[in-house]
């Protein structure tokens, strides 16, 4: 069997033309574009590539980006006085954090400072426990990204057996708690698990998000099984860098269904996802019905 390719690029691309349109009516409806602010603190040149790209797609999609760049030396006082800026800037609907912080800083404590109405990354702990409950709140951007991916894929999931290898609380856990939404059986592995090949080999979704290289063997899959690869890794192969993986892509396709590859799978919807919570929270704090887009 040779896997379909789950086509996320592709995806997000059609996705981010329904955003534009809701963009263009928020904008026309209220006077104002609905507007999303980063924050970055350091230099990390991986987070800053993210940054810059998270602005560019946010304007490219009509919507108003404020970015703050601030120094590696950046105390607590000073974050917590700008976040308390942001959610009281009726500019900014949506408000990101990039992460990880420097280690003088405390992630936890900032996420929480956040206005869970602009909580567009989904993180803050009113946010979890809304999804955890089934109510209305902001969704994780890549666990969404994924679930869009794999309805688009495989439409219903009722009854499907599900495993999320991590249980992160950015990515494991909230992917958990949305198939579960969707009647999945939900299986959660992490680093104390015991025979993870034969339970993912068990699965007819496998959610793969630990940041291991190509760590899951393509003869773990069950034959059929949908495979989501969320880990992205750089590894140099014959002296250059790629980026791999959690999943051992060439052999994985041998077995599966349907497969996202790396890059181009998880990656650009999660920066859909993104743009995506946005345009619901600007929709939904100016009081207006938000558009339904996926
Ligand atoms: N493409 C995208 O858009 C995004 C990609 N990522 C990538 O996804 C990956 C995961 O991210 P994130 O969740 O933030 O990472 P974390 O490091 O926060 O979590 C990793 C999880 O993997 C588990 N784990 C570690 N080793 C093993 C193992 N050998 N077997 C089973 N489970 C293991 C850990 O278990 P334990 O809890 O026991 O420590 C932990 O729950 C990274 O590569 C990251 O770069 C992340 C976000 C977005
Ligand atoms: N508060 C917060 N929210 C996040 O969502 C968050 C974060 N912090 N910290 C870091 C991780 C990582 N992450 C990625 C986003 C996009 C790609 C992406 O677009 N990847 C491209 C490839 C890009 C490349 O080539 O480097 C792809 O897979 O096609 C990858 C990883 C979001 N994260």
């Amino acid at each position: 069997m040779t896997a379909t390719l789950i086509d996320g690029k592709a995806y997000a691309a059609g996705l981010g033309d329904r955003i534009a349109e809701g963009s263009a009516d928020f904008s026309t409806e209220t006077g104002r574009a609905p507007g999303l602010a980063v924050v970055l603190v350091g230099t990390d040149p991986a987070s800053e590539v993210y940054v810059r790209s998270k602005g560019r797609m946010a304007r490219k999609l009509g919507m108003e980006s404020f970015e703050h760049l601030m120094p590696v030396d950046t105390t607590q006082e000073a974050l917590l006085a700008l976040i308390a800026r942001l959610n009281a800037d009726d500019a900014v609907a949506g408000i990101l954090v990039q992460l990880p912080l420097p280690r003088h800083l405390d992630s936890l404590a900032v996420v929480e400072a956040i206005d869970p109405a602009k909580d567009v990354d989904g993180l803050h702990p009113l946010n979890a426990g809304y999804l955890a409950s089934g109510l209305p709140g902001l969704i994780s951007c890549t666990p969404l990204g994924c679930l869009m991916l794999l309805k688009s894929t495989l439409g219903d999931l009722s009854g499907m057996d599900a495993i999320v290898v991590g249980r992160s609380i950015l990515v494991g856990k909230p992917m958990a708690q949305l198939l579960l939404a969707e009647n999945c059986s939900v299986t959660v592995a992490h680093s104390r698990t015991r025979d993870l090949a034969q339970k993912v080999g068990q699965a007819d979704i496998v959610v793969a998000a630990v940041g291991a290289a190509e760590m899951i063997r393509g003869d773990w899959i069950r034959p059929g099984a949908t495979v989501i690869d969320v880990g992205t890794s750089r590894v140099i192969r014959d002296g250059a860098q790629r980026l791999v993986g959690d999943v051992d892509f060439a052999s994985a396709s041998e077995h599966a269904r349907a497969i996202t590859p790396v890059p181009g799978g998880v990656g650009p919807m999660t920066i859909m996802s993104l743009m995506h919570n946005t345009l619901l929270a600007a929709f939904r704090r100016a009081g207006r019905p938000a558009p339904s887009l996926w």
